[in-house]
């Protein structure tokens, strides 16, 4: 059987201050083809290019990948602010109603990061601009400096809940991630189930109640030596499952009904 089809939502990049470019990382395409088994794609977030049945029909699951823009505070019914940093309007409007037609049909999706933000707004959740500034929070961003390494490395702890799926999925109720993010979740959307935690009480870890697909997110990027790290690897391992399932025309008990 042909490999599954996996759309990454990547993010909008200006090459050379001047070339307006869609893309997504190394890493990411690599998470999906070495440790999903699927054929990555690399999605071009912008309305005017694709539509959501479109995507649903090209793909058999998708990656909400990490990004420096921030989801746009008037999808959670907040005024835009400096601490909301920048935004890609583009970006919002095609992953926000591409994960709630995803959620409803079953199709698998994995969201990291700002893909972990999106999915909590598209349920109708809101987020903090910047957790640091709350009491109690650490810091959670990318080290400004340094290596790739010394930016991905492993710095705190994730204690997921007992038995619920991640610490399922993983074999460990407690695990080693890296972090490197501002915002984080607020309130959680409807059915947004919090199932891992940093330290401080930052979400990392969750799952929409009742979904009939996968539809796990995590807040750290598991796509950082995914085919090694013992975290990454069940998270993508489960995701291409997922895809493989869907892309035989597998379709949850709910579809199977209609
Ligand atoms: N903007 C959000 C999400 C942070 C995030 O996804 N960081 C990864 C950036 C990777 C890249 O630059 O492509 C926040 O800060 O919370």
């Amino acid at each position: 059987m042909a490999r599954p089809v996996i759309g990454i939502i990547g993010n909008h990049y200006l090459i050379n201050d001047e070339y307006p470019a869609h893309a997504a990382g190394q890493m990411n395409c690599e998470a999906i083809a070495e440790v999903c088994d699927a054929l990555p794609m690399i999605i071009p977030s912008c309305p005017s290019l694709v539509d959501i049945p479109a995507l649903m029909d090209a793909c058999d699951g998708f990656l909400f990948t990490g990004g420096r823009p921030n989801v746009h505070p008037e999808e959670y019914g907040e005024e835009e602010t400096e601490a909301h940093g920048t935004f890609d309007r583009s970006r919002d409007r095609v992953a926000l109603p591409l994960i709630r037609a995803c959620v409803e049909a079953g199709q698998p999706i994995l969201g990291v990061c700002r893909g972990f933000q999106e999915v909590n707004v598209a349920m109708g959740g809101t987020l903090y601009p910047e957790i640091r500034d709350l009491p109690g929070r650490m810091n959670h961003r990318m080290p400004p400096d340094g290596t790739l390494e010394e930016k991905f490395e492993l710095r705190h702890e994730v204690t997921f809940t007992k038995g619920g799926p991640f610490h399922r999925l993983m074999g460990a109720e407690v695990v080693m991630t890296n972090t490197l993010h501002g915002q984080g979740i607020k309130d959680a959307g409807a059915r947004i189930v919090i199932d891992g935690l940093a330290p401080d009480g930052t979400p990392e870890a969750i799952y929409i109640k009742d979904a009939p697909g996968f539809a796990l997110s995590v807040q750290w990027h598991p796509e950082y030596k995914a085919s090694e790290d013992p975290v990454s690897r069940p998270l993508f391992a489960g995701f291409g499952d997922a895809a493989r399932s869907w892309a035989k025309g597998e379709r949850p008990a709910i579809l199977k009904l209609a």
